[in-house]
């Protein structure tokens, strides 16, 4: 598949200055997401696997070590049992990516060899953003260095919160920039952002500034991925896509735990953008326990039954 990248336009604040989101429309679309039927019940394992295919596994936290990333590229390389997978014709399945911090690219680089998931290190003084730019480009500089395919970067919210649209997108653009060859997340932290409309102005400057995904958060804020915070996000990307051609990802993450979000967040895609988005290099799932449940229902879709938790590797 031909290398995918979005190259940003100048900041063109015409496309988000007047929006006005109808906050009670969104809500309700957003709830009807989880129970519609787009995915049909016995196409729900192939689904449960394109969301394999689509997760950033991930660890950041702080007692993170380098066999405990090994441990997780493992489970990048090989997420489900082989003989589950061969039950069901599927073989060669691995993650969409891992997730680390910056101190651990290398190891993971090493643990994950020439399988071909690529490592995605978060950087930008992950995840507040706090600090001084020249420092969060060097920390980019850093990742890439070490041998990060992908950086997923944070976002001042002051910025936002503010209103101060240059200034979002001039730390976007030279974060892009600092990224050289690696694809880059713009992590809005949708959480601190107060409102909708903030959400999806700050959705088109990360677009404009040459984001290749966006994603909702870090997974540290008090309030993180949401199913209206992500339908404004998708209808961001939709409309970027109809001003420029050029399609950008979607990435939710923070406290997605169950094969029933994996659905709901699939159906969310399909339904906003096509069924075209859901592949890996438009869609990404951040999780760091979501892959225990997805696996668990495919053992039960195979089996008939749900394994014994001892059974399964949780992730
Ligand atoms: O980017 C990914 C998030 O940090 C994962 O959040 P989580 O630990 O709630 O799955």
């Amino acid at each position: 598949m031909a290398e995918h990248r979005n190259p940003g336009t100048e900041l063109t604040a015409d496309w988000f200055a007047d929006l006005r989101i109808n906050t009670p429309a969104v809500e309700r679309r957003a709830a009807t997401l989880p129970v519609r039927r787009s995915i049909k019940k016995e196409f729900q394992a192939a689904w449960l696997l394109k969301a394999i295919s689509c997760i950033d596994l991930t660890t950041l936290a702080g007692d993170d070590t380098e066999d405990r990333v090994a441990r997780l590229c493992a489970k990048a390389r090989q997420p489900i049992a082989p003989e589950m997978l061969a039950a069901m014709g599927v073989e060669g399945l691995t993650t969409g990516a891992v997730c680390v911090y910056p101190t651990m690219v290398a190891a993971a680089k090493r643990a994950l060899g020439n399988s071909g998931v690529p490592v995605a290190s978060v950087a930008t003084g992950f995840p507040a953003g706090l600090m001084p730019l020249d420092l969060r480009l060097a920390e980019i500089r850093y990742a890439v260095d070490q041998g990060a395919d992908e950086i997923d970067i944070v976002i001042t919210r002051a910025h936002v919160l503010q209103g101060d649209w240059t200034a979002l997108y001039d730390e976007i653009r030279a974060m892009r920039e600092a990224c050289g060859a690696a694809k880059m997340k713009a992590i809005l932290a949708t959480g601190d952002l107060k409102s909708l409309e903030n959400v999806a102005r700050a959705s088109h400057v990360a677009m404009q500034a040459g984001s290749d995904w966006i994603k909702t958060s870090t997974g540290k804020e008090g309030v993180n991925a949401t199913l209206p915070v992500s339908l404004v996000m998708c209808r961001a990307i939709r409309d970027y896509h109809a001003q420029t051609g050029y399609k950008v990802g979607f990435k939710p993450a923070g406290g997605l735990k169950t094969s029933k979000d994996a659905l709901a967040w699939q159906v969310l895609m399909v339904e906003e953008l096509g069924r075209d988005w859901v592949r890996p290099d438009l869609f990404r799932i951040g999780a760091s326990s979501l892959l225990g449940d997805l696996e668990r229902q495919i053992s039960h879709y195979v089996t008939g039954r749900y394994a014994a938790a001892h059974r399964l590797t949780m992730a």
